[in-house]
């Protein structure tokens, strides 16, 4: 045996040993009822809840916070280090004079001019940034149609919710940790029966043991159902996906049954996602409903999947056959709208999902001609985990009375997820792939990158026998389906991929994820540690970081490793003091720009990059017209 092998072997008996300990400090804590089974289930309608339970709650949501953090000995050493220290801080600031206190204040308080002038220039950026478009129908925006109304829907909330005052539906939302913003927004509700989904739905999601809603399905299948234009942000694997198809699907049955499509009819609703893959998913959750009400006797919801690197033909006959829902990408989508083979008269419904994202990616030009094709008013819902505040305003400006529904702080990682972040330099990532391996048990999760990175470490992992499959933008569709397909059967234990399968693809067990390297900003790296840890259930990520990583995307992981409560290493301790990045705009933290929380909107990379790429097309143009 190699030294390595050996090195190997002694690693995964080290963490098999540590995972058995684990397990069995989980099944003590479980049988004290510290985890209870039904987290993220509802007990929404009893609304008020004495003070000696809420105070047992919050215990309990502590103790389960610690167990999903999986503290060990050293994190709770570091713990009581900290503890000292804030005691010995106290002893000393209690044994300053008063003349001492006065002078350190005056030291510390904020020049107010400086400060001013600081809003002002963050105020100044914020609107500087050019706003492309997308989200607007360009006919409408020529013809000066603006909306004013929201859809009307014959759904309403169960009548003991619409009863209440508004500061009960308040303290419900609190107590689930949603926050809303926008007018007349309905009640949260608790259970998929209350939403009124019909008993062929409630089977299926059953089936799925998939029993109590999560907080973005109590306030969004709400907003949805209502007719209202929404943002929906809550966390990886919170279950926004069926947020929005239950709505998609129970509109579009309705339709059906009260005038059947005909052929060339639909799309009534339409999904746009950024990758062919997570499109490929969104339509098997809808298949999956649509066949459980066509078995209760409910009429056929025909949903076909438009994405690229599949034949055209197949999907415009399917299209031309008449059609209830199309997942799509937005190439394809495209491709099909200025063909005229597909058209969007119909299209009452529209969801963007990972709709940053599709933003940050640069898609807005495929967007902003796909709106273009929209000849009426629309119900818009987008949805995703991450949405910087200047994506937030932009859509806020392009929907029709939108609500925003948030779980949790738009950008967060989710505290389903320990994770971990090793310094290791480029030579030795390989080995220290192969030893991180035996972390956790299959399935993992391996994110790099480039695509040439992907084929190596693939070659790499295949070499050491590991029974491996990779994903990214390079393959052909039919090597793409064949790998992401063994990975989700089990049939492979590790999948090596870019970020094209770090945006919403929901694997079952995935335990671990590693990220080969950094990605380029922070909203990247919640995606992609955001595929395990879902659902409720507990996984870990493990970064490499090196010199090779940017400062600032540095900045912004340390801040949310903070916030997340994770140990920070030495190298990332070192880089600034714990203090929190607070934007001057209205409190808020980090950049008003993006999701980073480790710098302000004047130190921002993105709108360095949006900036110089304005002034560069600025200047070719100019160039262009002889100036
Ligand atoms: N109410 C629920 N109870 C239990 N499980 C659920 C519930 N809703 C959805 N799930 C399951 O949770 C998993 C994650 O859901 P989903 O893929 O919709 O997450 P997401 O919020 O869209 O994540 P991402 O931000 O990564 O796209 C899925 O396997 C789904 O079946």
């Amino acid at each position: 045996m190699t030294s390595l092998e050996d090195e190997v072997m002694r690693t995964r008996a080290k963490y098999e040993d540590r995972r058995r300990r684990v397990e069995e400090e989980e099944r003590r804590k479980r049988l004290e009822g510290l985890i209870s089974s039904d987290d993220g289930g509802s007990d929404i309608d009893d609304a008020f809840i004495s003070a000696a339970q809420r105070k047992k709650e919050k215990t309990k949501r502590r103790m389960l916070l610690k167990s999903a953090l999986n503290m060990g000995d050293n994190e709770t050493e570091n713990a009581l280090k900290r503890k000292a220290i804030a005691v010995e801080k106290a002893q000393v600031e209690a044994k300053k004079t008063l003349l001492e206190k006065h002078a350190q204040l005056v030291q510390e308080q904020p020049d107010d001019h400086d400060e001013q002038d600081r809003r002002e220039e963050e105020q100044r950026l914020l609107h500087s940034v050019p706003q492309g478009g997308a989200l607007f129908a360009i006919a409408e925006l020529a013809q000066g149609v603006t909306y004013k109304e929201s859809f009307k829907t014959g759904w309403r909330p169960p009548g003991h919710l619409r009863g209440l005052a508004s500061y009960e539906i308040d303290a419900l939302r609190k107590r689930k940790g949603i926050v809303i913003d926008g007018c007349e927004c309905p009640p949260p509700i608790g259970s998929f029966l209350e939403m009124k989904f019909p008993g062929c739905f409630l089977k299926a999601l059953d089936s799925r043991s998939i029993i109590m809603p999560t907080a973005i399905q109590m306030q969004g299948i709400p907003v949805a159902l209502s007719g209202r234009d929404m943002i929906g942000i809550a966390s990886t694997g919170s279950g926004k996906t069926l947020a929005f198809a239950l709505p998609m699907i129970m509109f579009s049955l309705e339709q059906e049954t009260a005038l059947p499509f005909k052929r060339g009819e639909g799309p009534y609703a339409l999904c746009i996602v950024p990758s062919r893959e997570l499109a490929r998913q969104i339509e098997e959750v809808i298949n999956y409903f649509s066949e459980s009400a066509v078995k209760q006797g409910h009429p056929t919801i025909k949903t076909v999947l438009c994405i690229g690197g599949e034949p055209v033909g197949q999907q415009a006959r399917a299209v031309q056959n008449g059609v209830h829902i199309v997942v799509a990408t937005p190439g394809r989508l495209g491709d099909l709208l200025n063909k005229k083979i597909m058209n969007l008269e119909l299209c009452r419904i529209l969801v963007l999902d990972e709709a940053d994202r599709m933003l940050d990616m640069g898609f807005e030009e495929e967007l902003k001609n796909i709106f273009s094709f929209f000849k009426d008013q629309r119900q818009t819902l987008l949805y995703s985990a991450t949405m910087p505040t200047k994506i937030q305003q932009f859509a806020k400006s392009a929907l029709v009375r939108p609500i925003v529904v948030n779980v949790g702080r738009a950008g967060a990682a989710s505290l389903n997820v320990l994770q971990e972040v090793e310094y290791v330099r480029g030579e030795d990532k390989l080995t220290r792939l192969l030893e991180c391996l035996q972390k956790t048990p299959p399935r993992v999760l391996i994110f790099a990158e480039k695509k040439s990175d992907v084929d190596m470490i693939t070659e790499y992992l295949l070499l050491k026998g590991v029974e491996v499959a990779s994903l990214h933008g390079g393959k052909d569709q039919r090597e793409r389906h064949e790998g992401m397909d063994a990975f989700r059967r089990g049939d492979k234990d590790v999948l090596v991929a870019t970020d094209v399968a770090s945006k919403g693809l929901d694997f079952k067990e995935i335990h671990h994820v590693i990220n080969f390297d950094m990605p380029d900003d922070i909203e990247n790296y919640v995606h992609r540690i955001g595929r395990t840890g879902r659902s409720g259930k507990r996984g870990m990520a493990t970064t490499f970081l090196n010199k090779k990583a940017d400062v600032s995307v540095l900045m912004d992981l340390r801040q949310l490793l903070m916030e997340a409560e994770q140990e920070l290493p030495p190298f990332l301790r070192e880089m600034g003091d714990d203090t929190e990045v607070v934007s001057t705009e209205g409190g808020e933290r980090g950049c008003s720009f993006c999701s980073g929380l480790g710098h302000r909107i004047t130190d921002c990379p993105k709108l360095v990059g949006i900036h110089t790429k304005t002034t560069q097309n600025m200047a070719r143009s100019h160039a262009e017209e002889g100036f």
